[in-house]
């Protein structure tokens, strides 16, 4: 027995370095260059090949050949992928989206390349490195390279470097760092862990081109539990699973469990990919991981596409034959390509499992038809394959749930490892590959009949998907697409959302996997392999992902080139654009957009903020309930450099027109109004200390019983129309605490914002007005602490539910939805906020200055000022309670600047609540009624403005 556990040991020894080389190779990778090479198996494979073909083919001596491959040829690889296919996509930005979208391409295009070169068979013929049947000198070999990369990356000249390069790209290459040589030497030495790999394992399992590189990439687990980053970490669990997973072959149980054990036993490294990418968290979050990006929206389909596609898909009726029998697979695939269109091109989620989906459709549809579906009849083929959609349906949460906190590259994992995991665990199993077959439905036996069926079912699946993506729901999907907080913000309830759209990929990819296992008449395994998963999210992002009429081409793109051309050509095709696709973000969508802007531009609607926005200010905006009294006029000008009186009152107030809240009116009920020249002692305290500060409405403050401000600093002001009504602040924060770790970031702060006020929140950089902003808007929740909106306690709700109460917010870095156009970014606040008022976008659009021409542009690449009118606009639709701005001034010119604070004044005499962080003093003197400094996660002072400002630190 003693004896069997030291021969597991070996095997698994020898199984763990393999997979510890490749950890290695990933780690390296992904440290020198943000990227986890998806191609990394597919290089291991061509290496193996490389390997045969010098030995087997040319006669080569291995101690030739072998030197060649590792040394040359493999790290030659890495440096031309590095020079042709990442470095454009670094200097472009290094989005991580792209990346792994080329990466993946990389993938199909050596896959494609190997069949082309090689044939699609399996090969047994490798040769034998020495050190193939030697454990210990492959662990020897592992050891050595990990120390040496250790201690080259803490201590030499390289790894200086290389973390320089890690930290910031940028910045390094400012500093005089060679950013490219870093990155070469990275991929060089991936690829080259990748080529010993390769040749290491082939001799031991089939090598062809789809199952190695495959059986490579199931040990990304052992990087990810790595972290991306820790060799020792990688190393010690490759050959920790290596030797587990050669014990357990030594388990016989037998029983129901007994399937289940072997294929776990058998596919330790699979069991690890899934609890790695489904529970560790945190992967890839390195670089930002935007949702997968509008960059990949792709070329708007042009007029008249349609009719086209619709006489080349009904051409196939009048073929026979062979090439009818092919023509069968291609609205099948198309229907599995619109599964990517509604969760990649529309959604933004990455999903590489959509293979399972299909597969599983295929699978339960064949099991139903057969009477061996588990507690279900045996039932008639169109029924089946209802029912299997609905079943598979469901499974969507598999892959949708991780998505809920998951982005990018965390998120390619996850849905890979969803996607190898049913093909090993469902498609690999007995039952599944002994040959089911599966019928056609009746009366569409024959393929002629049946490619009239199909194409009824990918119409019904096309209008379906084209309605969703045109309504309301398409919208909130793209916006979850374009800018996920963003989203959010606006009220789209982004989770619900996602798991949604996972939900409805499922059931597509179901339907059109069954179609094709009845075009084929049998479950085929291979047809959904999770290769064909990569190869088909491939095809769709090259033919723009959320184009429907892109998702047909590729299916006839990918099912012609297979049976017209040699094997390996559409693959190879496909690998081929999509690993460039990242260079050319200017599409032909990109070029029509800028021709129209230009035009636009030369018409003078992109002025700066300004007259039209005077324009609706002067003529007054109706308000959507008819509640809102017309915006009045600022109630202050901008701060005075000199002299001490504050503009007169267009109008003396009065309690038939009690809106009109002006400094005037302080001026009216009898206060004195310090303007900001003037000193502290003439201005009277400040409310200020070291202690708890007074605050203007803090919770201690008392409630207005009349229309006049509770005195402050010595002043009275009149409260405005809500205000009267009101019993407190509309939000308010009490005794907040915010942690990150354990840095104490707020420490029990206060806060009211009344309605028709405009708050200010100011302070040095690092106070946590910031963490106080996202405490309120609900994306950071605090450790103690309430946030109350008319009193409910709101402190647990995620920002998309306040937002649909009534507490709306803007981004300091701007988050509107660059795909959609402007008045499509309003609609979505509109329809997404708290009155759910299509009317409101109209209204949003005039007040905003948005509704001429402007309206029908994409938002991606306009001015920064007309941005942030968007923005506001869409927080404005949704007819908010109260409005948190983050910085609205940064990266606005002077013009516009003044503007928005009339903008924002209005807003505030027109109920709304206002909370704005600003850096500008200016803006906030001349805005705010009151302010609030931060410091050191504490408000030190609060009063009107002119004072606090003075004396703020
Ligand atoms: N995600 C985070 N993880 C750890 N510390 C953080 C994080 N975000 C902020 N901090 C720290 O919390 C403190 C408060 O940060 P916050 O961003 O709220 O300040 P701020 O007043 O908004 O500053 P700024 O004006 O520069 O935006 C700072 O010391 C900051 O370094």
């Amino acid at each position: 027995m003693s004896s069997l556990t030291y021969d597991l040991t070996l095997a698994g020894l020898s199984v763990g370095s393999a997979a510890a080389l490749t950890g290695i190779g990933l780690v390296v990778t992904y440290r020198a260059t943000g990227v986890l090479n998806f191609a990394h198996g597919a290089i291991a494979m061509v290496c193996a090949y490389v390997l045969r073909q010098a030995v087997v083919e040319w006669g080569w001596p291995l101690w030739v050949a072998a030197p060649v491959t590792l040394l040359v040829v493999a790290p030659g690889i890495g440096v031309a992928l590095e020079r042709f296919v990442f470095r454009p996509l670094a200097v472009l930005g290094g989005d991580p989206a792209r990346s792994l979208v080329a990466s993946i391409g990389v993938f199909v295009l050596l896959v494609g390349g190997a069949v082309l070169v090689w044939g699609p068979g399996a090969r047994d013929d490798v040769p034998e490195l020495p050190l193939s049947a030697d454990p210990w000198g492959q662990l020897a070999v592992v050891l050595v390279l990990a120390a040496g990369v250790g201690a080259l990356t803490r201590w030499g000249r390289f790894g200086r470097e290389l973390r320089a390069v890690v930290d910031d790209r940028e910045l390094a290459v400012l500093g005089g760092i060679d950013a490219d040589r870093v990155a070469a030497a990275g991929w060089a030495f991936g690829a080259f862990t990748a080529g010993l790999t390769g040749v290491l394992l082939a001799p031991y399992v089939r090598l062809d081109p789809y199952g190695l590189p495959l059986l490579v990439m199931e040990v990304v687990a052992v990087a990810v539990a790595a972290r991306m980053r820790s060799l020792p970490v990688a190393v010690v669990v490759a050959l920790g699973i290596g030797v587990a997973q050669a014990q357990l072959t030594r388990l016989h149980p037998s029983g129901w469990a007994a399937p289940l054990v072997q294929a776990v036993g058998a596919n330790l490294f699979v069991v690890a990919l899934l609890i790695a990418a489904l529970a560790l968290p945190g992967v890839g979050t390195r670089a930002p991981s935007p949702a997968f990006g509008a960059a990949w929206v792709g070329a708007r389909t042009p007029a008249g596409a349609w009719p086209v596609a619709a006489v080349l898909f009904l051409l196939p009726l009048g073929f026979a034959g062979s090439d009818l029998h092919t023509s069968v697979q291609v609205p099948a695939l198309g229907v599995i390509l619109l599964s990517l269109v509604v969760v990649t091109g529309r959604g933004g989620q990455i999903s590489l499992g959509q293979a399972a989906y299909a597969g599983l459709g295929a699978l339960f549809t064949a099991l139903l038809a057969a009477g061996r579906f588990p507690g279900l009849p045996r039932l008639p083929e169109l029924a089946a394959l209802a029912v299997a959609v609905l079943l598979v349906a469901p499974l969507g949460l598999l892959t949708g749930w991780p998505a809920i906190r998951r982005h990018g590259l965390a998120l390619a994992l996850a849905t890979f490892a969803v996607g190898v995991g049913v093909s090993r665990f469902v498609f690999a199993q007995p039952y599944a590959t002994s040959g089911l077959s599966l019928g056609r439905p009746a009366g569409f036996d024959g393929d002629r009949a049946y490619y009239a069926l199909e194409l009824v079912l990918l119409a019904a699946a096309l209008l379906a998907v084209r309605a969703a993506r045109r309504g309301r729901t398409g919208r909130a999907l793209a916006a979850i697409r374009d800018h996920e907080p963003g989203a959010s913000a606006a009220g789209v309830r982004v989770p619900a959302l996602k798991l949604l759209a996972f939900v409805a990929g499922a059931a597509l990819a179901a339907l059109g996997g069954a179609m094709l296992g009845m075009g084929l008449r049998a479950f085929d395994a291979d047809a959904y392999d999770p290769v064909r998963g990569l190869l088909w999210f491939a095809a769709v992002v090259v033919l723009g992902a959320d184009s429907t009429l892109g998702a047909l081409a590729a299916a006839a793109l990918l099912v012609g080139l297979d049976a017209g051309a040699r094997g390996g050509v559409a693959a190879a095709l496909v690998g081929l654009l999509a690993a460039l696709v990242g260079r050319f973000p200017s599409g032909p969508y990109e070029t029509a957009r800028t021709a129209v802007r230009e035009r636009v531009r030369r018409r003078g609607e992109l002025t700066p903020l300004g007259t039209r926005v005077q324009a609706a200010l002067a003529t007054g905006v109706p308000h959507p309930t008819g509640a809102r009294a017309r915006p009045t006029p600022p109630r202050w000008g901008r701060p005075q450099t000199t002299g001490t009186t504050t503009p007169q009152p267009s109008q003396p107030p009065t309690r038939a027109n009690p809106t009109a809240t002006d400094p005037g009116r302080a001026q009216a009920a009898g206060a004195t109004m310090p303007g900001p020249g003037r000193s502290r002692a003439a201005a009277g305290p400040i409310a200020s200390g070291p202690g708890r500060p007074p605050t203007v409405a803090g919770p201690t403050a008392p409630a207005p019983s009349s229309g006049v401000r509770p005195p402050v600093g010595g002043r009275a002001r009149v409260w405005p129309a809500r205000r009267v009504s009101s019993a407190g602040p509309v939000l308010a924060a009490r005794r907040l605490r915010a942690r990150y770790g354990g840095f104490v970031a707020l420490d029990g702060v206060d806060l009211d914002v009344p309605a028709g006020w405009v708050t200010a929140v100011v302070g040095p950089n690092g106070a946590g007005k910031s963490t106080l902003f996202h405490c309120l808007a609900g994306t950071l929740r605090p450790v103690r602490g309430r946030v109350l909106l008319d009193g409910r306690d709101i402190t647990r709700l995620p920002a998309h539910a306040r937002t649909r109460l009534g507490v709306a917010r803007s981004f300091q870095e701007l988050a509107v939805f660059p795909s959609l156009t402007v008045a499509e970014n309003v609609r979505v606040g509109a329809e997404q906020g708290r009155v759910g008022d299509p009317g409101a976008v109209e209204r949003a659009l005039a007040l905003f200055g948005l509704a001429g021409p402007v309206r029908e542009l994409p938002a991606a690449g306009l001015p920064t000022g007309t941005l942030r009118r968007v923005e506001l606009a869409r927080a404005y639709a949704g007819d908010p309670r109260v409005l948190l701005l983050d910085e609205p001034a940064a990266g606005l010119d002077t013009a516009e600047v003044t503007a928005l604070a009339r903008i924002l004044r209005a807003l505030a005499a027109d109920g709304t609540a206002l909370l704005v962080v600003e850096h500008d003093l200016d803006l906030v003197a001349g805005l705010a009624d009151v302010v609030h400094v931060m410091a050191a996660g504490r408000i030190v002072a609060s009063g009107p403005p002119d004072r606090v400002l003075e004396a703020a630190p």
